[in-house]
């Protein structure tokens, strides 16, 4: 089986505990944090920004992924790297400018990664795939936590990896979008490396039973 790693999304945390939610999934062994920002534009939705991704660069360690979810990301780059962003994702359909935006994020010298909806032919992310570090599969349509996996996105992932290793490139495949131990092992088989997950990593039981229990589900 192929490794993988696991970006619990802050989206489905308790902000009011933002610190021992990241020191509970850095213990329980994830080694990224998923920061969903929207801006209720580009998706139907508003969560978070600067301010949010800032303290959790001073409250943890871990890789800060940020999903950027906004209209012409080319806009904020440079301001979500002075955040603490390690690796930014820009989605294709939100700029006419996104082999620019991937320039000027590794320029930056951060981990750039390009992503697009579940309703984009995956041909639109194919004249940046070997400029990038990480592809976002979208397994959802973006704007919402705790939504149905959409089945078709495994295809989607089989199809990228396929590209990535006809290329020779090393990028990570990252899934987010309804990602649970019912469909864990079948990502990570069909060649993802990392696995977003949000609902069902900060539910009931913690985010330390969360992680425990998607990790448990590939092995
Ligand atoms: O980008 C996102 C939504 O647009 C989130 O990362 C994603 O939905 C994670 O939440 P869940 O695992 O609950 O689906
Ligand atoms: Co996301």
């Amino acid at each position: 089986m192929r490794s993988f790693q696991l970006a619990p999304s802050l989206l489905s945390c308790d902000f009011t505990r933002l610190g021992e939610e990241l020191a509970a999934i850095d213990a329980a062994g994830a080694t990224y944090a998923h920061i969903d920002v929207m801006d209720g534009a580009f998706v139907p939705n508003i969560s978070f920004g600067l301010p949010i991704l800032a303290a959790a660069r001073r409250a943890s360690s871990l890789f800060l992924d940020v999903h950027l979810m906004i209209q012409a990301p080319e806009r904020y780059l440079e301001d979500f790297v002075h955040a603490g962003a390690d690796g930014i994702t820009v989605h294709v359909e939100a700029t006419p400018h996104v082999h620019r935006a991937v320039q000027v994020i590794k320029s930056l010298g951060k981990r750039v990664g390009v992503t697009l909806n579940p309703g984009t032919p995956l041909e639109a992310i194919r004249p940046v795939l070997a400029d990038v570090d990480l592809v976002l599969i979208m397994s959802v349509n973006p704007g919402f936590g705790g939504q149905r996996f959409i089945e078709s996105s495994l295809e989607r992932v089989r199809t990228v990896r396929a590209w990535l290793d006809a290329l020779g490139s090393s990028a990570e495949l990252e899934v987010d979008g309804g990602v649970s131990p019912h469909n864990a092992r079948a990502l990570v088989e069909a060649g993802a490396t990392v696995l977003v997950a949000g609902s069902s990593v900060f539910g009931p039981d913690g985010p330390e039973a969360g992680v425990r229990r998607l990790r448990e589900s590939v092995l």
